[in-house]
């Protein structure tokens, strides 16, 4: 069937799917995401469950969900709860590697698929108010580690190792050739 329901609220991962030339609904699960100790687990574990969640009431469809998590020294940084984790997230990014995994689930009838990719960010070193006015523009309090690269979160970044859509949210070059191949 070539049904495709993007299972995610994420206007990121709306926008790439799109911008990949895909058709599709958009029905968020409504889990409570999970942090288990291993952030790579985490990640998988959460994509998988936000996928099935929606796949047992459209089991005729194609169902795609992800999960984004941000690490460092065996801390896993999800979404900021107010301004003042943004801003502690930040400062403890500050100037250092992290590491940031996507995890995808893509469920149909043609094949069940859970993957994930991982890649390295450096942050700059941030003073207090930069971090304070960053914080202030709004654009952390949704995303993972509280930056968004795709945003002003960029001007933050130094530098980059692996795939920028990983850090984004949604790793495109696996999933757009998945996809494919299920709705074919
Ligand atoms: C690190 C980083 C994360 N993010 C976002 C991607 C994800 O939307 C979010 C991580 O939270 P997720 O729990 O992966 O996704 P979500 O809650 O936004 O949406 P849903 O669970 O319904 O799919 O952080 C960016 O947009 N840019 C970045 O640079």
């Amino acid at each position: 069937m070539r049904f495709l329901i993007l299972a995610s609220e994420s206007k990121r991962r709306v926008d790439i799917l799109r911008m990949l030339g895909f058709q599709f609904s958009v029905i968020p699960s409504r889990i409570k995401e999970e942090t288990l100790k291993d952030p790579v687990l985490t990640a998988r574990f959460n994509a998988k469950r936000k996928a099935l969640s929606v796949w047992k009431e459209y089991k005729f469809a194609t169902v795609l969900a992800a999960d984004t998590v941000v690490y460092l020294d065996g801390k896993v940084y999800g979404k900021p709860r107010d301004e003042e984790e943004a801003k502690r997230f930040l400062l403890e990014l500050s100037g250092r590697w992290h590491r940031v995994v996507s995890a995808v689930c893509i469920l149909s009838q043609k094949g069940r698929y859970l993957f994930h990719k991982t890649a390295s960010v450096k942050m700059r070193e941030l003073t207090k108010q930069e971090i304070e006015e960053y914080v202030k523009t709004g654009e952390p309090l949704d995303k993972a580690g509280a930056y968004a690269i795709q945003g002003f979160g960029a001007a933050l970044v130094e530098s980059i190792r692996g795939d920028f859509y990983t850090v984004m949210g949604l790793p495109i070059s696996e999933t757009y050739w998945i996809l494919k191949k299920v709705l074919d």
